[in-house]
C-alpha cells in the first residue's frame, strides 16, 4: 500500500512559511447562515440524557464526597496512562521537518512512496500481530494440515475446507474465494497444507487490499473533525490518545473533546492523554449533553486554529435508542457548524470479540455514518478472521490496527501483513 509521507504537509506545519498559503484555503465559516446562539441553546437543552444523569446521581448518593471520588479517578487514570507511557518507545518526530505520520494522507494530494521503515521496529510489530493472531492461525493451520495429509484435492475436501474457513470468522464469501482459487490451481492433484495456507494468504490479501487505506485529512477545514464511535471498552479513548500523539508529533495542532460524558474516568483519561500529547482539551461535567460539548469543542478548536479535532463518545449499546439519539444529535450539531463535519467517523472494534464486531459495525454504521475502522487489541488473543469478513461485507477503510496499550502501538493497516499473520506465514 502506498502509505506515505506527504510533501504537502509542510504547508500545514506550525512554523513553516508556507502556512500562509494554507490559511487562504476555504475554511468553513461557523457563523455563515447559522444562528449560533440558538444552536448552542438547542445543544445545551434538547433531550439531555436525563435517565443516565439520574442513574449517576442515584449511584453517587451513598458514595464518598466528590473531591475524594475525583482524586481517586484522577489517580486511577494517571496510573493507567503512566503504564502506557512506560510501555511506549515513541520516537520523537523532528520538529524541523514535520511530516504526516504513516497511515494518514491529505485529501486529494499526491503521495510519495513510503519511506523505508527500520526493519527492527517493523519486525517487532509484525511479531506482536502474529502473536495476537496466533489463536486464529494455529487453529486454521492445524486443521488444514490435518485435512490435507496426502490427499488429492476433491469436492469433499474442498467442502470441508470451506466449512473450517467459515468457522474461523472469515465469512462465506472469502471462504468460497479461497476454495475457488485452490480448486482452479490444484483440483485432482496432490495438495499440501502449505499450498493451502499460501493460497489462503494471497486471497485474504486480495480481499483486504482495497480497504487498507490511509486516513485522509482535509486540512482546508480547520479543524478536520474526527468523531470516534464504538462500544465501551473497544479502545476509543486509548486510540484517540495514540492518534493525537502521531498528529501532534508531526506538528499538527490537535484538540481532544471528551464527548463520553457518562464516565468520569473516560473524561479524566482523555484529559491526561491531551496533556501528554500536547493537545488542547475540552471537557464538560459528568452527564452533560454530548452534542453541546461537541458544539463548544468545534468552536474552540476553530478559534484556536486547531488542525484536527477528535471527539470521544460514549458507546452504551445497552440503551440503543438513547445512544442513537445522542450520536445523531452530535452529527447534526457539527453539520450545522460545518456542512461536511464530522469529516471522518471512526469506529473502533475490539479484535477479541469475534462475530459480535460485525453486528457493531452494522449498528454504528447506520447510526453515525461510520467512514472507517480501527481494529484494536490485535496483540491479545485476537480473532482476526472477522476483520476479513467485515472488509468483504462493508468495504469500509481500515486505517490502523492497535497492537498494544502503548502510545506508539498503533500501526497503519497493511493487507498483506495481516493476511500472512492470519495464515501463520512469516513476513516476506
Ligand atoms: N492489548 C491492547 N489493549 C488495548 C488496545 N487498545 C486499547 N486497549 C485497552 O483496552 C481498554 C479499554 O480501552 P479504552 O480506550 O478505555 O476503551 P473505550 O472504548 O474508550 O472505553 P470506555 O471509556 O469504557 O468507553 C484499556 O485498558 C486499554 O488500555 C490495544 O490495541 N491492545
Amino acid at each position: 500500500m502506498a502509505l506515505g509521507f506527504i510533501k504537502k504537509i509542510f504547508t500545514f506545519g506550525k512554523d513553516e512559511p508556507a502556512t500562509a498559503a494554507a490559511e487562504e484555503l476555504p475554511v468553513a465559516a461557523a457563523g455563515e447562515g447559522v444562528n449560533l446562539e440558538a444552536l448552542a441553546e438547542e445543544a445545551e437543552t434538547a433531550s439531555a440524557p436525563e435517565a443516565a444523569i439520574e442513574e449517576n446521581a442515584a449511584s453517587l448518593e451513598d458514595e464518598p464526597p466528590e473531591e475524594v471520588i475525583e482524586s481517586e479517578i484522577r489517580a486511577e487514570a494517571q496510573e493507567e496512562i503512566a503504564e502506557i507511557l512506560e510501555a511506549s518507545t515513541a520516537e520523537e518526530a523532528s520538529p524541523a521537518q514535520p511530516h504526516l505520520p504513516k497511515g494518514f494522507a491529505l485529501e486529494e494530494v499526491e503521495q510519495k512512496a513510503a519511506e523505508p521503515v527500520a526493519p527492527q521496529s517493523r519486525l517487532s510489530w509484525f511479531q506482536r500481530l502474529r502473536e495476537g493472531l496466533s489463536r486464529t492461525s494455529q487453529q486454521l493451520t492445524g486443521q488444514i494440515a490435518a485435512l490435507f495429509t496426502k490427499r488429492k484435492l476433491d469436492e469433499e475436501t474442498l467442502e470441508e475446507l470451506e466449512e473450517l474457513l467459515i468457522q474461523s470468522d472469515l465469512g462465506v464469501e472469502t471462504a468460497m474465494r479461497i476454495t475457488g482459487a485452490l480448486s482452479s490451481e490444484r483440483y485432482g492433484k496432490d495438495v499440501s497444507g502449505e499450498d493451502v495456507t499460501r493460497i489462503m494468504a494471497a486471497e485474504i490479501g486480495k480481499v483486504l487490499a482495497p480497504v487498507a487505506k490511509p486516513l485522509k485529512l482535509d486540512l482546508s477545514h480547520k479543524p478536520h473533525v474526527i468523531l470516534v464511535v464504538g462500544v465501551n471498552g473497544t479502545g476509543k479513548t486509548t486510540t484517540i490518545g495514540k492518534l493525537a500523539a502521531k498528529l501532534s508529533g508531526a506538528g499538527l495542532k490537535v484538540t481532544l473533546a471528551a464527548g463520553d460524558t457518562f464516565r468520569a474516568a473516560a473524561i479524566e483519561q482523555l484529559k491526561i492523554w491531551a496533556e501528554r500529547t500536547g493537545s488542547d482539551f475540552i471537557g464538560t461535567k459528568l452527564g452533560a449533553d454530548a452534542a453541546g460539548l461537541a458544539f463548544d469543542a468545534f468552536q474552540q478548536a476553530k478559534a484556536k486554529k486547531s488542525d484536527v479535532l477528535i471527539i470521544d463518545t460514549a458507546g452504551r449499546l445497552q440503551n440503543k435508542t438513547e445512544l442513537m439519539a445522542e450520536l445523531e444529535k452530535i452529527v447534526r450539531v457539527l453539520g450545522k457548524l460545518d456542512p461536511d463535519a464530522p469529516h471522518t467517523v471512526l469506529q473502533t472494534l475490539d479484535a477479541t470479540t469475534g462475530q459480535n464486531a460485525m453486528n457493531q459495525v452494522e449498528i454504528f454504521r447506520n447510526v453515525a455514518g461510520v467512514s472507517g475502522l480501527i481494529m484494536t487489541k490485535l496483540d491479545g488473543t485476537a480473532r482476526g478472521g472477522i476483520l476479513v469478513s467485515i472488509a468483504a461485507k462493508h468495504k469500509l477503510p481500515v486505517y490502523f490496527i492497535g497492537v498494544g496499550e502503548g502510545i506508539d502501538d498503533l500501526e497503519p493497516f497493511e493487507a498483506d501483513d495481516f493476511a500472512r499473520a492470519i495464515a501463520g506465514i512469516a513476513q516476506s
